[in-house]
């Protein structure tokens, strides 16, 4: 009853001989073609790209009655030869098959990452987020690249321990040119092996194939992106200077469970760490990103979180992640960050197992999911036009139907849901509530003191960020500087 013949495909644009929708799915930005495929087909898109099934997911509903509550069929991810298989990533958890091994890696993750786990990190994050907005007072034209740094040493504090201040920022640089490399080669159509595996098996010597050495070239550098922080933290326990960490916990968890450290199970946890980055890294930096870029096209919403903040804290002290649930509009504007441009907008692809029905359509195994969180995120049920930053649209004081909680799609969904999600949130909860509450965000000025005008131009990966932008920061007031640098004083004075 699940042949094609008896049930016919999702509706979608019509197909090609042999190459199918290839040149209907734009390169970038396919999030926005697939958004008005929902008004001319519907909530479920079906496509073709060379022989490969694709179905689009344009609704709430269709993710939770597919990726939620049928588990074992759409829990797999789509596999790329370059980066999967020959530069090893598989191994690493965002891109593992669903199976035993993976379990295993989510194990470890929900041990360390759980709302009472990451409760210990708390202090370190509140430490970096202030280094933070102290370079936003001393560097403001580096709120970029301080602000990618800050989310790395986030994660590499919070996965390995590491202090909080620069000598080790080392390894930040070694995961960035990672993740750069990475990134590049997961472009769809970067590598032609990816679209025709069997040219993994062309011999190394035929000349001009590159295959394999770039494979090895790749491998070697993420080999190094996982172990040396790894090596760093066997190397502090073993002088009893381990910090609390992701691997540290892990490590004593398994002395105490099997009294021995057998390598595979080591070899499990220098790669749950690694992928920590990889994941937790890029998204926060986009999220925050996003936010700072929205505060200068809409400055009245820092006066609103400005106001809660000095009426619930008030302005001898910094906010902390205690005060979190007395700031409904700092809460909304957490939101409305992660919704106005979500970071991941097509979440991360899945994979059918099997061949599944849906609504009366077939959907062949081996189809290639795509949550288009995009347009999900588009959703107009509290009436305010969704291209408008307005946190009000989660708030029901403010309207009579809230927009639907991105805390429902933003992370990704059912088994394979975002990990990291309760730290994620404290980061953002945290450098939102910082940055308001010490320096105001407002346009450029051009030499003849006009306000520039920012235009919400976004970069169009995996990962979806603003494309470069200027805004100023200015302090808020002497108080709260004061406040930051004390903090930052405290911090050097205990490294
Ligand atoms: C704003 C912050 C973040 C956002 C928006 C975000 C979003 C996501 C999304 C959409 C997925 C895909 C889930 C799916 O397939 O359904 C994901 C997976 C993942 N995230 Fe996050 N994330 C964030 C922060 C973090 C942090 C801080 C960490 C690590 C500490 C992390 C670690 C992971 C891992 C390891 C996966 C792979 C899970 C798997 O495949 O089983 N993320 N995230």
């Amino acid at each position: 009853w699940l042949k094609k013949g008896s049930y016919p495909l999702p509706p979608g644009p019509p197909r090609r001989f042999l190459v199918g929708n290839l040149f209907d799915i734009p390169r970038f930005n396919a999030w926005h073609k697939f958004l008005q495929w929902k008004d001319q087909y519907g909530d479920i898109v079906y496509a073709e790209a060379l022989g490969n099934s694709i179905l689009i997911l344009n609704t709430i509903e269709s993710v939770s009655d597919l990726l939620v509550k049928k588990p074992s069929v759409y829990s797999d991810r789509p596999t790329f030869t370059m980066v999967g298989e020959l530069m090893g990533l598989d191994e690493s958890m965002p891109m593992q098959q669903y199976g035993p091994t993976w379990r295993e890696h989510r194990k470890l993750a929900r041990v360390a990452l759980s709302p009472d786990a990451v409760k210990k990190y708390h202090k370190v994050q509140e430490d970096i987020v202030a280094m933070y907005v102290d370079t936003l007072l001393e560097h403001p034209v580096d709120f970029g690249s301080q602000l990618r740094l800050t989310a790395g040493r986030i994660i590499m504090s919070v996965s390995y321990g590491l202090p909080v201040q620069t000598p080790d920022d080392v390894y930040i640089t070694d995961a960035e040119e990672t993740m750069d490399m990475i990134g590049k080669a997961t472009v769809p159509g970067a590598f032609l092996v990816d679209l025709v595996p069997r040219l993994k098996h062309l011999p190394s010597w035929i000349p001009f194939n590159k295959i394999h050495e770039t494979g090895s070239l790749g491998r070697e550098q993420i080999e190094r992106l996982i172990t040396r922080p790894f090596e760093h933290v066997l190397q502090e326990r073993v002088k009893g200077t381990a910090e609390p960490s992701f691997v540290s916990d892990c490590l004593a968890k398994l002395q105490s469970d099997e009294n021995a450290e057998s390598k595979a199970s080591l070899d499990l946890i220098r790669w749950a760490a690694g992928a920590l980055y990889g994941a937790g890294g890029e998204s926060t930096y986009a999220t925050i990103l996003t936010f700072i870029l929205a505060m200068g096209l809409y400055p009245e919403v820092q006066i609103k979180i400005r106001c809660e903040l000095s009426e619930v804290v008030g302005l001898n002290r910094l906010p902390s992640l205690q005060d979190r649930d007395r700031l409904p509009y700092v809460g909304a504007t957490v939101k409305e960050a992660m919704r106005w441009s979500p970071a991941l907008p097509l979440s991360i692809a899945r994979k059918t197992a099997q061949e599944d029905n849906y609504k009366g359509y077939y959907i062949p195994k081996d189809t290639i999911v795509l949550p288009n969180v995009w347009a999900i995120s588009k959703d107009h049920k509290s009436g305010i036009p969704s291209e408008i930053f307005a946190p009000e649209r989660f708030l029901s004081s403010c309207v009579k139907e809230t927009a639907t909680d991105p805390y429902l799609y933003a992370f990704g969904f059912g088994r394979r849901e975002c990990p990291g999600k309760y730290l994620g949130e404290n980061n953002l909860f945290l450098l939102i509530s910082y940055i308001c509450a010490t320096v105001e965000i407002s346009s450029s000025k051009d030499a003849s003191g006009n306000n520039i005008l920012l235009k919400p131009n976004f970069t169009a990966g995996l990962v979806s960020f603003p494309e470069a932008f200027s805004v100023n920061f200015s302090p808020v007031s002497n108080l709260a500087v004061t406040l930051i640098k004390e903090r930052v004083v405290q911090l050097q004075s205990a490294e």
